[in-house]
């Protein structure tokens, strides 16, 4: 198949993403909504939930992701494994994260993912990084109660900093006595993590629990 090629980053401040998404009928995408749902903001290209999806039947994913495009290509990718238990939505999570969060059936949302997230490393662009309290808060008032949230990025600085956010809500408990988690709890690594470990470059992970 050939690869759809997109920016490379998209600013999620700018009018073009202002707009709340549609909630989708949670009935017509996922075949039991009632399964426990893995929820990855910032999925790319999906690789990662389209083989979790493969691989765990009994838990429903959900990956968001800001460049559509990349949200059509993993759609089709979807179909053709025929996985009822994985959706992708175009979406700012930034805009949307209340309404969507709100709108899924209740109880079910048990993990969430923050998988190398856009670094944004000027000042002027710090308010464009994905982790910003609001979102901080939504995950902390929806997370079910053996949820758990996991963060990883190849930059020390920007995984430290979404620490912080997380941890200044009195709900995020982080699982682990060392400052990273050393392994993946996960069995399938993301795009990115597998371009930083190729070149045996460090990931900085952190595990958290409500
Ligand atoms: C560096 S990529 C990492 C992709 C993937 N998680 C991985 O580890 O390979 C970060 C992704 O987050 C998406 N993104 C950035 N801001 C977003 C936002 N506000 N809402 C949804 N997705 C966003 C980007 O478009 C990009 O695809």
């Amino acid at each position: 198949m050939t690869r759809v090629r997109v920016r490379q980053h998209v600013n999620p401040l700018s009018h073009k993403y202002s707009n709340p998404i549609s909630i989708p009928n949670w009935q017509e995408v996922f075949a039991d909504t009632a399964l426990p749902l893995h929820l990855d903001i910032g999925c790319a290209r999906g690789k990662f939930l389209l083989k979790m999806a493969s691989l765990y039947p009994q838990i429903n994913f959900l990956g968001i992701e800001i460049r559509e495009p990349l949200v059509k290509e993993a759609l089709v990718q979807r179909e053709l494994l025929q996985l009822s238990n994985l959706h992708f939505l175009f979406c700012n999570i930034n805009v949307s994260v209340s309404p969507l969060l709100e709108s899924l059936p209740e109880g079910v949302l048990q993990w969430v993912t923050i998988q190398f997230p856009d670094p944004w490393f000027k000042v002027r662009h710090l308010k464009r990084r994905v982790v910003q309290p609001a979102l901080v808060d939504a995950v902390a008032k929806y997370l079910r109660k053996d949820g758990l949230l996991f963060l990883q990025s190849d930059v020390e600085s920007v995984a430290l900093e979404m620490c912080d956010h997380f941890q200044q809500n009195p709900c995020f408990r982080k699982t682990h006595q060392e400052p990273w988690l050393q392994t993946n709890p996960f069995p399938v690594p993301t795009e990115r993590e597998i371009a930083t470990l190729n070149k045996n470059e460090p990931v900085y992970r952190a595990l958290y629990q409500v």
